[in-house]
């Protein structure tokens, strides 16, 4: 089944109206042509299943039915789409399971491919392999290190690693908890032996404070403008020592569409660029559901770097 862009939907008004709305898993049931059977953690449940979204897809035929983690799998439904975000190696199993056993149902996505994106490392190795026509653009990745153990020869890594101040640091590990968008600032290379690892140390790209959220879906594309970090100055690194946690920046309520930027700022990746990023980390992450986050470097015209990638994101 081939998904298509009537899913890149917008739920700006959402929050009003959630509150006031009961949770529509409780409306009769509709007929329905297309059946969705999910399985969300809470926090996905929350963000992505709001009231208007449930009834945008009732209008359209589509029904979503929880998956009850209790009861085999294939006992539920019969569902034609199964959509999951959940973590854990019991879970991949019974999906993998049940796409064994219902290869009619469409998965989005096969647990092993979404693996990839669980993991830091893993998740930019794809974007480094990739080869496409300079006219498009440079995408890049940032250079890292990655920290397996716990960290008392740092310094001397990062050293060796060619790579200098400031730098960000992220656990290595992507599991939706909050642990694992906990980021810091390294001014220097000492305090770096106080973090914890498995973690990775990325170059710090001054990008003007915007970064370019692309949604992908299958091969369909939305891209937004979100408030990110702002530059480092030379005088911020030459009088900055230690490291410092800073908060999550670039959320859904960062929004930068509606701002008057410097155009030159604002300007969108080149569609092309995308189109083709898209396209192929599709096919090579085999996923249809995810987003790349991608800045330009400061005083660039087209010199891109991706510095995350999401699975099934908001
Ligand atoms: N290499 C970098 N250079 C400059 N800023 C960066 C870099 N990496 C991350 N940032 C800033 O930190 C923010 C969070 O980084 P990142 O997106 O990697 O974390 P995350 O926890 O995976 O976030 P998400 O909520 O998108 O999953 C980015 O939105 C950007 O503002
Ligand atoms: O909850 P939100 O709508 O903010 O979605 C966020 C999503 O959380 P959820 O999947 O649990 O909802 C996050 O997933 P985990 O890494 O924590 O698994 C990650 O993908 C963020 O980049 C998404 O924020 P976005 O930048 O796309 O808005
Ligand atoms: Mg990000
Ligand atoms: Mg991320």
């Amino acid at each position: 089944m081939k998904l298509n862009a009537t899913i890149l939907y917008s739920c700006v008004d959402d929050e009003k109206e959630e509150a006031s709305t009961p949770p529509s898993e409780s409306s009769p049931p509709a007929p329905a042509s297309i059946v969705v059977g999910y399985a969300f953690t809470s926090k996905k449940k929350k963000s992505f299943l709001k009231p208007k979204f449930i009834r945008f897809a009732r209008n359209k035929g589509i029904q979503f039915v929880p998956i009850d983690l209790k009861r085999a799998l294939s006992e539920q439904g019969p569902f034609n789409i199964v959509l999951h975000k959940l973590e854990g190696r019991d879970w991949s199993q019974v999906i993998e399971d049940y796409q064994r056993l219902h290869p009619e149902v469409t998965v989005v996505d096969p647990p092993e491919a979404i693996q990839h994106l669980r993991n830091r490392q893993s998740m930019l190795e794809v974007v480094a392999d990739l080869k496409f026509p300079e006219s498009y653009g440079k995408v890049c990745t940032p250079r890292q290190l990655v920290i397996s153990k716990n960290p008392t020869s740092v310094p001397d890594e990062v050293v060796k690693a060619g790579l200098s101040v400031p730098l960000v640091v992220k656990p290595l590990v992507v599991d939706g908890s909050v642990k694992s968008h906990a980021l810091f600032l390294a001014y220097d290379h000492i305090s770096l032996s106080e973090l914890e690892a498995p973690m990775v140390l990325q170059e710090f790209i001054n990008h003007s404070g915007v970064l370019f959220k692309v949604f992908i879906v299958g091969e369909s594309i939305k891209v937004v403008r979100r408030f990110s970090l702002p530059d480092l100055t030379e005088t911020d690194i030459s009088t900055n020592s230690g490291v410092f946690g800073f908060p999550r920046v670039s959320g859904a309520d960062s929004s930068a569409d509606d701002v008057d930027l410097d155009p030159a700022v604002a300007e969108l990746p080149p569609q092309p660029m995308l189109e083709m990023l898209a396209k192929e980390l599709h096919h090579r992450l085999g996923l249809r559901l995810f987003n790349l986050d991608i800045i330009r470097q400061k005083g660039t015209k087209d010199l891109y770097y991706i510095i995350d990638i999401n699975y099934f994101p908001g």
